[in-house]
């Protein structure tokens, strides 16, 4: 039977925004600059002890004050900030709730002090995972518990796996039912919180830390664990599974070169972090801009880092920030740029909802299929690597070890090429599609200004009305300008691609052995797995997307037509469809309803019958309904007391059940497994040929 889910429960909430200030440290000789007033306030005194009263009081000083949900002084430890700011959140997890908790500062301000902590003052990693398994505990004789545990670094924009002794570059995948996901990633099974302590500390021991002029031990890399809790009913809701993640991550550093005395490999490790840093500050500008200003374009793809935490910036997560600052005079200026930002995250909403899965669900099969190629695929790149490296520890083939590792560097670029190329042409459709919107509503509301200009007398409506207006022309206008700077990346782009073909071509030409053969061969692999991945992202978006689109729109439907989820039930088993996420079994409802369904049947509908609105407010026709001034419905689908709400519904699922289904799942998945099956044989005949050119 094919299925449907019903909308789950959406909750906005805002980031919780907490600063921390460490102790000033012995080698500090500088004068300590923050106070913390009442738990929440952070007051920044003026670095220069020269500037009297009168200046103060003409507000001449570069004093500061800024106001949060919780600051922590010199004196609290990690338990503290832990009580006072995440404990509350942290039970969510066990309930199939999202929860991400990131540290940001300057370096050597105590970001993985407060994140790992020490023996005598455990982190806010540490003290989560105690809870997590605390709770797992409490509820496992009614409950069946999966807990899995990976911890991945982000290092000059490449991704490792702190967990696999020698990993390879990981590449980030865009799931549109799981969200961002790291292709390749480790996740290992684990029973308890000292088993996922262990991991840390292995994982730790394995990220990139220099000395710095500032932090002898400062982190080079950001680091994500991330602890996913799957949970499913022994008895009640059997084929149910609630699944938690919670995301805990360390940030590098921010840092200026010339405070910090870097050069070479340190200095471009510094431009990456920065790099990370800066799209990340953008990204909360840009949601705290959103907030006020609609839709503003978010720049998430420019960095690996901001794809990754996108969903704890403003997806399906409850997201605390940690802003750590240093209290040394020194260090004024980092101290109110991370405080800058803290104050501007206060302003972000998510939108957090419980993740219910079905256990026999088609889509998640398929996702397992994906996983298991894309491990298959790393796999046999390492097995290659390997078999090169054997290669080049024979000396009769020196020269041939040049040309290898040559082609290897050049086989890496073109990979990474490939990977920035999907993502510039995926940021610039999302830019389109943002200013597509902002199009459509500077369309409406220049309906509706004509409108009110015609009939209103004061102007006070048309005033607000043309205040939005001219907001959202700002917003085409800065996405059309950050349109132009993807377009120009994306030329830049191309012609690197250019050179390295004109590189290969060339070397081609000149080498015609069977090394050659044999490398380029390995190129082509590359080149395969990149399609393949070109091709999975491309029709994932794709079919799923059209997918959501059409849910929603046969929800904003059934509901604006009226329709209870009792009546929406028994009609979908009339069509021989399944509603997953309600309670009451829609058998049941026929065999409880049928006779009173014939009688009940709707004669009047609409607010005054006290059915509830809709919740789904993404699709267009229920954004211009929630949003339109006249207070008439704008949904495409007629009003509710022109159509039969039985006959609408009754339409649509025959026209869902005929050409392109926006009900059911199952061909879209056969679509793509088709296409996948279709790549996967391409692979499998490309390791063939490569095996037959090795032997
Ligand atoms: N609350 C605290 N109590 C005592 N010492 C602290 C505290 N916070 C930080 N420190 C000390 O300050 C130093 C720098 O801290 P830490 O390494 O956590 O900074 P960071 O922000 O992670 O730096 P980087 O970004 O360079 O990695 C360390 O020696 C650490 O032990």
């Amino acid at each position: 039977m094919p299925s449907i889910r019903a909308p789950g429960a959406k909750k906005s909430t805002t980031l919780t925004v907490a600063v921390k200030c460490r102790p000033l440290r012995h080698k500090e000789r500088g004068r300590d600059i923050v106070q913390v007033i009442e738990s929440k306030e952070v007051l920044i005194l003026d670095p220069d002890l020269s500037k009297d009263y009168l200046d103060r009081i003409r507000n001449r000083t570069k004093e500061k004050k800024y106001c949060f949900d919780h600051a922590f002084g010199p004196d609290s430890t990690n338990l503290e900030v832990y009580t006072k700011s995440i404990s509350s959140i942290i039970p969510e997890v066990v309930q199939g709730l999202n929860v991400t908790v990131f540290a940001y500062g300057s370096t050597g301000s105590g970001k993985t002090y407060t994140m790992v902590g020490t023996k005598d003052d455990p982190g806010l990693m540490v003290l989560s995972l105690h809870t997590v398994f605390d709770l797992i505990k409490m509820d496992k004789r009614a409950d069946e518990f999966e807990v899995t545990c990976s911890y991945l670094e982000v290092y000059n924009e490449i991704i490792y796996d702190l967990l696999e002794k020698s990993s390879g570059h990981l590449e980030l995948r865009e799931d549109p039912e799981e969200g961002i996901t790291v292709a390749g990633l480790r996740c290992i099974k684990v029973h308890s919180a000292g088993k996922i302590l262990e991991l840390l500390n292995m994982g730790n021991s394995r990220r990139k830390t220099e000395s710095t002029e500032v932090n002898a031990t400062s982190s080079r890399s950001h680091a994500v664990l991330e602890i996913s809790v799957k949970r499913k009913g022994r008895n009640k809701y059997p084929n149910q599974v609630l699944h938690g993640k919670l995301a805990l991550v360390d940030l590098a550093g921010s840092e200026r070169a010339t405070e910090t005395n870097n050069a070479g490999q340190k200095l471009r490790d510094g431009a990456n972090i920065n790099r990370s840093l800066l799209a990340l500050a953008n990204c909360i500008n840009a949601l705290g801009k959103q907030q006020k200003k609609g839709l503003a374009y978010v720049p998430y793809r420019n960095s690996k880092l901001t794809r990754i935490l996108k969903d704890g910036l403003s997806g399906n997560s409850q997201t605390v920030m940690i802003a750590t600052i240093s209290p040394a005079d020194i260090q004024y200026h980092h101290t109110v740029n991370t405080l800058k930002y803290a104050d501007r995250a206060k302003e972000i909403k998510t939108h957090v909802q419980r993740n219910v899965g079905v256990v026999d669900t088609h889509v998640s099969d398929y996702q397992r299929m994906i996983d298991s190629l894309q491990t298959e695929v790393c796999q046999l790149k390492k097995k290659l690597a390997e078999k090169e490296s054997e290669l080049s520890s024979k000396p009769a083939e020196k020269a041939a070890d040049d040309e290898l590792s040559w082609l290897n560097i050049i086989s890496h670029e073109i990979s990474e090429n490939v990977q920035e190329r999907i993502n510039l042409q995926k940021a610039m459709s999302e830019l389109e599609e943002t200013n597509l919107n902002n199009r459509s509503e500077l369309q409406r509301l220049d309906d509706i200004i004509s409108r009110h200009q015609a009939v209103e007398l004061d102007g006070a409506i048309v005033k607000d009305l043309i205040a939005r207006r001219l907001v959202i022309l700002d917003n085409i206008r800065e996405n059309d300008e950050a349109g132009i700077n993807y377009q120009k990346e994306i030329e830049a782009n191309e012609k690197q691609r250019g050179q390295l073909q004109g590189m290969i071509d060339e070397a081609v030409s000149r080498n015609g052995n069977k090394t050659y053969l044999r490398i380029l061969s390995q190129y082509r692999l590359l080149g395969m797995a990149n399609s393949e991945l070109q091709l999975e992202v491309a029709m994932r978006d794709q079919v799923i997307r059209h997918q959501r689109e059409g849910l929603k729109n046969l929800w904003n439907l059934l509901m604006g037509q009226g329709l209870d989820e009792k009546q929406i039930s028994h009609l979908a088993v009339k069509q021989g469809l399944r509603i997953e996420g309600w309670t009451m079994t829609p058998l049941a409802l026929v065999e409880k309803q049928s006779s009173s369904l014939t009688s009940s049947r709707p004669t009047s509908v609409g607010p005054s019958s006290g059915i509830e609105e809709p919740k789904l407010v993404t699709s267009p026709s229920a954004y211009s309904r929630d949003r339109s001034v006249d207070g008439k419905s704008n949904m495409c689908f007629g009003s509710p007391e022109k159509r039969d709400p039985y006959q609408s519904f009754l339409d649509m699922s025959s026209h869902a059940s005929h050409g392109r289904s926006c009900i059911s799942t199952s061909s879209a998945v056969s679509d793509l497994a088709s296409g996948r099956r279709l790549v996967y044989k391409h692979i499998h005949s490309e390791m063939h040929i490569i095996f037959e050119q090795c032997n």
